[in-house]
């Protein structure tokens, strides 16, 4: 299994201190408006690389009024071993992380912790901007193959420098090789880990006997396709500059990718689907992102599903709940009351958070 045996979260977001104490079951956090509780799940979504599932910088995840940065501590229980973790930033500087003691980086939590989340936000993630679905795909990616955040970041930077030589009008070849060569490596990388993603999660979709919806998956160019070999889409930026010079950044490459969802059985996209249904095709993703991690790597990454059951009618909130228990997933969910877990009864551990004066209070409920 893969589970936080143990959390603690100091001055982090509006918890000055909460101790929690974890038995490695599912966790069910229920409590009022405004208590804290998706501070909870922001403060595990910490354990992956990234910036969490609020996407913040670490000075707003200080408690405010208080300049003493914030300090996150976890047990966390691998299927090898248990390691002893460390996350806190002080007075707004770059996160940092200790595990068993030891400096660590991004790149290290990565291979020993994965976390994908699914939170309000992306209630409309199959309707709004491609980049929502990009990064969505990147955080199931980053599951199976935690390179792929190396991979990103590099390609991302590179772009980056890129954009900026073409906004200037720079037209000299030899200040874009070694970028495109960067993009092109980077680029190459990040696309064929996208597309072993969504082949993974296909065969894990196929092979459940889930009655989630199955959303089929395709991988798009917002303009002409993606060039296969690393050495193509080093080509393909050197013929494709005298365009982007025109419109001032790159036009081509995994940052124009959009992921396409279709509720296959009715065969019916993704963004035409009822809110419920949209919803229901996320979370097929992510059970059967946990059901392929299960399988390859012997445990399925943590689930943070924020306000769970909204959208998500009583079968299908009763099915997602079996299929957390089934996989032996630790999944943090979240919602306003207590008997919106009933149907899962002893099979999860049910935490209360409450707030007076200012202070938070977690207990078992
Ligand atoms: N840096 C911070 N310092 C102190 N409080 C913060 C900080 N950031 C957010 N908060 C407070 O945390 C609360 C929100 O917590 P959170 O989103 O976890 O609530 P929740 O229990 O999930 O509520 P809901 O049921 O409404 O979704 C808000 O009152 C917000 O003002």
């Amino acid at each position: 299994m893969l589970a936080l045996t143990a959390l603690t979260l100091s001055h982090f977001r509006s918890h000055k201190r909460a101790e929690l104490e974890l038995d490695g079951r599912p966790v069910a956090i229920h409590g009022a408006n405004g208590v804290g509780k998706t501070n909870i799940l922001e403060a595990v979504s910490l354990f992956s690389p990234g910036r969490g599932l609020r996407r913040a910088g670490a000075a707003d995840m200080a408690r405010r009024d208080e300049q003493l940065g914030w300090k996150l501590t976890g047990q966390l229980q691998s299927p090898s071993q248990i390691y002893e973790i460390d996350i806190w930033s002080e007075a707004g500087a770059a996160r940092q992380i200790r595990i068993d003691g030891k400096a660590a980086n991004q790149i290290a939590l990565g291979k020993i912790c994965r976390v994908v989340w699914l939170v309000p936000a992306m209630d409309r993630l199959w309707i709004e901007a491609a980049e929502g679905r990009r990064r969505f795909l990147d955080r199931m990616a980053l599951s199976f193959d935690p390179t792929h955040a190396e991979a990103a970041l590099t390609y991302e930077k590179s772009m980056r420098e890129r954009n900026r030589l073409l906004k200037e009008q720079v037209r000299d070849p030899a200040w874009y090789r070694v970028l495109e060569t960067q993009m092109a490596a980077a680029g190459h990388r990040v696309h064929q880990v996208r597309l072993q993603t969504l082949d993974f999660l296909r065969l894990a979709q196929a092979e459940s006997e889930t009655s989630f919806p199955t959303a089929e998956l395709d991988l798009v160019q917002s303009e002409g396709t993606m060039p296969i070999g690393e050495s193509d889409l080093r080509d393909a930026l050197a013929e494709s500059r005298f365009r982007d010079l025109a419109a001032g950044r790159s036009l081509i490459g995994p940052h124009r990718s959009d992921l396409i969802g279709t509720y296959a059985a009715k065969g019916v996209a993704a963004k035409d689907c009822s809110t419920g249904e949209q919803k229901a095709l996320l979370v097929s993703l992510i059970l059967a992102n946990a059901r392929a991690l299960a399988q390859r790597e012997g445990a399925p990454p943590m689930l943070l599903l924020d306000e769970v059951s909204a959208h998500l009618d009583a079968n299908r909130c009763a099915a997602l709940y079996d299929e957390i228990c089934s996989l032996g997933v630790q999944a943090w969910m979240t919602g306003t009351g207590p008997e919106l877990f009933a149907a899962l009864g002893a099979r999860a551990q049910v935490l209360q958070v409450t707030e007076a004066d200012g202070l938070s209070q977690v207990r078992q409920s």
